[in-house]
């Protein structure tokens, strides 16, 4: 048997000082959830989409309620898992009137013989489901609002305005997207990854986060990695599959994640943080961990008993876990 392990995140970015106790109440709620699940006796999958959906839920993140507009003012969302035991994968993107997009994305995975929906069709596979549509005013936030007409305001052309958040998100403070990664007492390891996208985003831009390789990737023989940051950068890089390249030839997490985010920042630029697992290294001991090239993000793992978490760069602070 292995240790039941998660690790979440809460997006890359520069996360303002009055904001940074939110965003890690936030990650470390969703991985209790994630763990109890586990624990429980769930698979990885039960246990990514537990966490995804319970931050997808809670506003002050960019997925489900709270996600980030377009330039029309709607909401469009992505999400993507994958079953790092089979590589089964399931996701949507420019999905309109989901709370819970993740869930969306897993049914896409086990009911489908698809891997990604788009769009409409990706809205009506959903009702086939019995998921019933929200209003985009459900999902949208008095802080999404604003922040969208911060950027409209600046009067960027759209390419100005969506790079501006690359170096900085910086200008526009708040979470973000979201994502887990998860390894079974099996020994199964899956992902999860949902958001908004970007801020004032042409409407039927598709980023990162629901491409497999890109936004995540899970292969239980090798390791599970979620992405978060500029969506066209690691998409050109493939982020998530090159982590798990790294992974491959033998490099720890914090190696092959420092490794992928020199390549990308090198290579086409721009700003992104990776969580990731694997259950090989020394003497078959499970290893996690996260890295970032951004100011910030919230990360927290639960395993063994013990809660980690930190949303600074070189933050790690750690406590037993109360009962779940
Ligand atoms: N902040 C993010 O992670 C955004 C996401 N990667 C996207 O480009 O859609």
């Amino acid at each position: 048997m292995f240790e039941p392990t998660i690790i979440v995140h809460g997006g890359c970015g520069k996360i303002s000082p009055d904001m940074k106790e939110i965003a890690i109440e936030g990650v470390k709620t969703a991985a209790c959830r994630g763990h109890t699940t586990l624990t429980r006796g769930g698979s990885a999958v039960d246990a990514v989409v537990e966490a995804v959906t319970t931050l997808e839920n809670n506003p002050e993140f960019n997925a489900g309620h709270g996600s980030v507009l377009n330039r029309k003012g709607e909401v469009e969302m992505d999400a993507c898992v994958i079953d790092g035991q089979t590589l089964a994968s399931g996701g949507v993107c420019g999905l309109r009137g989901c709370a819970n997009p993740i869930q969306v994305a897993r049914l896409v995975m086990e009911k489908t013989a698809h891997c990604l929906l788009t769009g409409q069709g990706a809205r009506d596979f959903m009702e086939s489901q019995g998921i019933h549509p929200v209003a985009d005013s459900e999902l949208i936030t008095p802080r999404g609002r604003a922040r969208l007409e911060k950027v409209l305001k600046s009067a960027f052309p759209v390419k100005e305005a969506t790079e501006s958040q690359s170096s900085g998100p910086s200008a526009l403070p708040g979470c973000d997207t979201v994502g887990a990664v998860a390894m079974d007492a099996h020994g199964n390891l899956a992902t999860a990854t949902s958001t908004g996208g970007i801020i004032a985003k042409l409407p039927g831009r598709v980023g990162d986060s629901p491409i497999i390789g890109s936004g995540g990737y899970a292969d239980s023989d090798v390791g599970a990695v979620s992405t978060t940051g500029d969506g066209e950068s690691i998409m050109k890089v493939c982020l998530a599959r090159r982590v798990a390249e790294y992974l491959e030839k033998g490099e720890s997490i914090r190696q092959a994640a420092e490794h992928a985010l020199e390549f990308m920042s090198n290579r086409v630029g721009g700003e992104a943080g990776i969580i990731a697992l694997s259950r090989g290294g020394e003497g078959g001991k499970c290893q996690v961990g996260c890295h970032f090239t951004s100011d910030n993000m919230p990360w927290a793992v639960v395993s063994n008993g013990k809660m980690t978490w930190g949303i600074d760069h070189g933050q790690e602070l750690s406590s037993p876990l109360e009962g779940e």
